[in-house]
């Protein structure tokens, strides 16, 4: 929508405060790609709890205080309930009734949000067939096989969960996390450059390769959904699909009325995708948090040595670990997963408070800022879990077998777009993380230079930062920061290049200060490099703490012991089985479908 002249603004109403930005980009050239959230949160305290930006054209409003977004977004629902649209995908992601998330509110809406509830309802009361329980103790035997590739075991405990979930066994995690991370790159602002770019979209294929890119990235998605529904159709036939939504969906296929042949697909893929993109986040900014914030892990371990002694974490054990409910609530709160929150879409003219919102303006909660009201969480940029289990805080609640909870909390949104996904993140979060503390102990490597986030480290030292950056680009690790897929065929970036993009805020770094020459340069060209370690993460719409190093180790050999003992009887069982390629073994380079070059 045109950002509206004054002169349509009705009488008596006012326009929203907000930065003036320039002639057609608006404040676009203001917002720095890198933690925009922050950037977005300073505005808030020079325009207020609710403030409008002109970002190319468009109007966005972005909402600061927890009670104006339920004001707005809940209470108003009726009008505020639709998403915009996201020029870098080829299908409008409004109608075609593929993407849940980005439905406008429609009847594909309506008819997948009441599939959605079904299956979640049915795998909440089956405790989720234990698959959190039953990949955690592979994830542990990976941490602890090699823990410099945490990141990469945290988000296939994740992926391989989620994938059970969907269609029964854990085979597709790593085609998942491909999926998942591709359609973040096609949605994210940041991402694929038709949403940077939109114009883009109206040219042919052969001239914008971002274009293939996603017309390649949407056929591979829907081949990968149909080759999985048509497995579950002929495991349930012989009698041996496990349970999953798929399975649930194809059992009563006539309930849901779904319009299109691969609607059930999509529906149970989608919400596939959603798992494997959000879930790990909070999981890794458990390792980030513990290794800055030392004092909490052992009160952690108090909790999980006393409740579960020498077997490792269930579900039934919830009641009993406010603690770890506690540190998982903190992580959601200090590092919101999606920090700027998933935009609304308002669908008529408005008011608040004496200011005019057009029809057509994106809402953002942005979550970063909702989670930070010093009013609610007293010293906000501190990582603290006593503020949920101390009654001196404004935050406690008890009963604390309840309380704290991650259900129906802020992170999720808002009125009737809120996540449909909660409990399997209260679940996964609860077993995954408390399955890890229960065995390591993880702490910041000797000699770490950095420290905590309210003074941010000052680095000179090229090594120091060089060494910071190891761990990128993992195999289908959600985590890379190669973006604009689909331009031409990039260079590989340098070193260099990823820290130019990786630090670029809010520290400054000329490239010259993290150059690795043959020839030491000479100690003057060392320039001053800024880094808050806890707010390196990366720049997608769901935000995850950049892989960085740290130790973690067993607290004991007897836990060690144990963990392998119990992974192994499920080895024996016959629980575990590996990743399956699906586009052959170079994942489909020379074909037109398999995974797209991001
Ligand atoms: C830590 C994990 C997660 C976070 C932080 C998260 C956050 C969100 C947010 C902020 C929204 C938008 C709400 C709004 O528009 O007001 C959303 C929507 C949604 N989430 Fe999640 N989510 C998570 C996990 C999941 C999981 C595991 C699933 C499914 C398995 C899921 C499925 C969905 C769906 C289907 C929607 C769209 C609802 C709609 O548009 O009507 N989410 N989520």
């Amino acid at each position: 929508k045109r950002l509206t002249s004054k002169s349509k603004i009705p009488k008596g109403l006012k326009p929203l405060p907000g930065p003036k930005g320039y002639p057609v980009v608006g404040s676009v050239p203001d917002v720095p790609e890198k933690n925009s959230f922050v950037k977005f949160a300073e505005w808030g305290k020079e325009f207020g709890p609710i403030y409008n930006t002109n970002l190319a054209g468009s109007n966005h409003v972005w909402i600061l205080s927890d009670d104006i977004a339920r004001d707005l977004l809940a209470k108003k629902g009726a009008i505020y309930s639709d998403r915009p649209h996201i020029p870098a995908l080829i299908s409008d992601n409004r109608t075609s009734a593929q993407y849940l998330p980005l439905l406008s509110k429609n009847d594909g809406w309506t008819r997948q949000r009441k599939f959605a509830n079904v299956i979640m309802r049915e795998s909440e009361n089956a405790l989720f067939h234990r698959y959190p329980e039953t990949e955690a103790k592979r994830m542990l035997v990976e941490l602890l096989d090699d823990p410099s590739r945490y990141n990469h075991a945290l988000e296939s405990f994740i992926s391989r969960v989620t994938c059970r979930l969907a269609w029964g066994h854990s085979e597709a995690s790593d085609e998942l996390k491909q999926r998942a991370r591709e359609l973040l790159i096609g949605v994210s602002p940041t991402g694929a450059l038709g949403n940077k770019l939109p114009f883009l979209m109206s040219l042919p294929d052969w001239l914008v390769p971002a274009k293939a890119w996603e017309r390649r990235r949407a056929a591979t998605e829907r081949k990968f959904f149909e080759i999985m529904q048509g497995e579950v159709e002929s495991d349930l036939k012989e009698k041996k699909a496990p349970k999953s939504w798929m399975r649930t969906f194809l059992e009563n296929r006539s309930k849901f009325g779904f319009q299109y042949e691969l609607e059930g697909a999509y529906a149970v893929g989608m919400h596939g995708i959603a798992g494997a993109l959000t879930i790990a986040a909070p999981m890794q900014t458990f390792c980030l948090a513990m290794c800055h914030y030392p004092q909490y892990l052992p009160m952690l371990h108090e909790e999980l040595d006393r409740v579960c002694g020498d077997r490792l974490p269930r579900a039934e054990d919830r009641p009993n670990l406010p603690f770890l409910r506690a540190i998982i609530r903190e992580c959601l709160r200090w590092r919101p997963p999606v920090p700027t929150g998933i935009p609304h879409y308002l669908t008529q003219d408005d008011e608040y408070n004496g200011y005019f919102i057009p029809k057509g303006t994106t809402m953002h909660p942005l979550e970063w800022a909702i989670a930070r009201d010093p009013q609610l969480f007293p010293d906000p940029e501190a990582f603290n879990p006593l503020r949920w289990v101390q009654p001196e805080y404004p935050t406690y609640k008890e009963p604390l077998t309840q309380y704290p909870t991650i259900i129906n909390i802020t992170q999720f949104g808002y009125g009737r777009r809120v996540c449909q996904g909660m409990t399997v993140a209260d679940e996964d979060l609860l077993i995954g993380i408390g399955s890890i503390a229960w065995l390591f102990n993880i702490d910041r490597l000797p000699g770490d230079v950095s420290t905590p986030p309210t003074e941010p480290a000052v680095v000179t030292d090229p090594e120091v930062v060089e060494n910071l950056t190891l761990g990128l680009n993992e195999k289908a690790s959600l985590s890379s920061e190669e973006l604009n897929a689909g331009m031409e065929e990039p260079k590989s970036p340098t070193k260099e290049d990823i820290l130019i993009s990786k630090y670029s805020y809010p520290g400054t770094y000329p490239a010259s200060a993290v150059k690795k020459t043959e020839t030491p340069k000479p100690v003057e060209e060392k320039k001053v490099v800024k880094i808050d370690p806890t707010l390196d993460f990366t720049t997608l719409l769901i935000a995850k703490p950049l892989p960085f190093q740290f130790s973690l180790t067993p607290r004991n050999t007897e836990r060690a012991q144990k963990a392998r003992t119990v992974f192994q009887e499920g080895v024996e069982r016959g629980d575990y089985k590996g990743s399956r390629e699906f586009w052959g073994a170079d994942q489909g380079k020379n074909s037109p479908l398999g995974w797209g070059k991001v």
